[in-house]
């Protein structure tokens, strides 16, 4: 069974809500990357998203977009990022792996090599924002085959185009908060609980709700709503607050600490 499916089947046994942590691999570096993992993990993340970097990250906000540039100036390749999956497999962490990327990273690569890779490194879930459904076939296809989740978006402008994409989601529809770029906010698109309720009874699939949330209200308030919650600039700037003590041996295990608080005060 795919990881995220198990880890979903799980938490409504018990009644609980997914919590989704988003990192942009390589942030400050490859290395810090796995031990921010373990880190989320250990504050009680239930799956992990893992972005890579990308020199247009033209749906991220100021936040992930500074993410981004630290990251690249490593210039690390998205083979690099996707080894961290790996190494943090390697080093006891359990949950499942979203890779988050931008389409073009993964058309340099080549669809059919892409995923035997993302394969081998124990990928269990796919976020491509800029990969619109009406192009997806033949990556759903190749997703498909390979037991790996080709997680779609939805916005609140969606639609009638909810049903056919909830449709065929795998994993868990990923519905969209708020209109525009990634970014905390205080509030969120004013049709939001009546979307969320029209995502709810488009499909069985899970949905997740992401843009935006950086407190524990907002994560209880979606969680009541969904079955997990995406968090993504807040932990980012989080690790961004911490970067001289994750930079300095002697102060990273305190960067650690603090960036492990934050997403367990986020988990209740
Ligand atoms: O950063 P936020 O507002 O918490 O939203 C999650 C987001 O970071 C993550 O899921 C993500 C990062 N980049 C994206 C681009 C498009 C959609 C989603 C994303």
């Amino acid at each position: 069974m795919n990881r995220i499916d198990a880890a979903f089947e799980q938490l409504r046994s018990k009644g609980e809500s997914a919590l989704i942590p988003f990192l942009t691999i390589g942030d400050p570096d490859l290395a810090t990357s796995v031990e921010i993992i373990q880190a989320l993990e250990e504050a009680g993340a239930d799956m992990i998203e893992l972005g890579v970097p990308y020199s247009d990250p033209l749906a991220d906000g100021p936040v992930i977009q500074r993410a981004s540039e630290r990251a690249l100036k490593n210039k690390i390749s998205i083979v690099d990022c996707i080894q961290v999956a790996e190494d943090a497999r390697q080093a006891g962490v359990k949950l499942p792996f979203i890779l988050f990327t931008y389409y073009n990273p993964v058309l340099q690569f080549g669809l059919e090599p892409f995923f035997k890779h993302i394969t081998e490194k124990g990928i269990s879930g796919l976020i491509i924002p800029d990969l619109p459904i009406e192009e997806d076939e033949e990556v759903r296809q190749l997703a498909e085959a390979a037991d790996i989740h080709l997680i779609p978006l939805v916005a609140p402008t969606s639609n009638d185009r909810v049903t056919r994409i909830a449709g065929k989601a795998r994993g868990f529809v990923y519905c969209v908060s708020s209109l525009g770029v990634t970014g905390v906010r205080s509030d969120f698109h004013q049709g939001i609980d009546e979307f969320l309720s029209t995502v709810r009874g488009a499909t069985n699939t899970p949905i997740a709700v992401g843009f935006g949330i950086s407190s524990r209200e907002q994560v209880e308030r979606f969680a009541k709503q969904s079955d997990g919650v995406i968090v993504g600039s807040a932990i980012v700037r989080k690790i961004e607050e911490v970067l001289p003590l994750l930079l300095t041996e002697s102060t990273k295990q305190e960067g650690l600490a603090q960036i492990k608080a934050f997403v367990s005060s986020l988990k209740g």
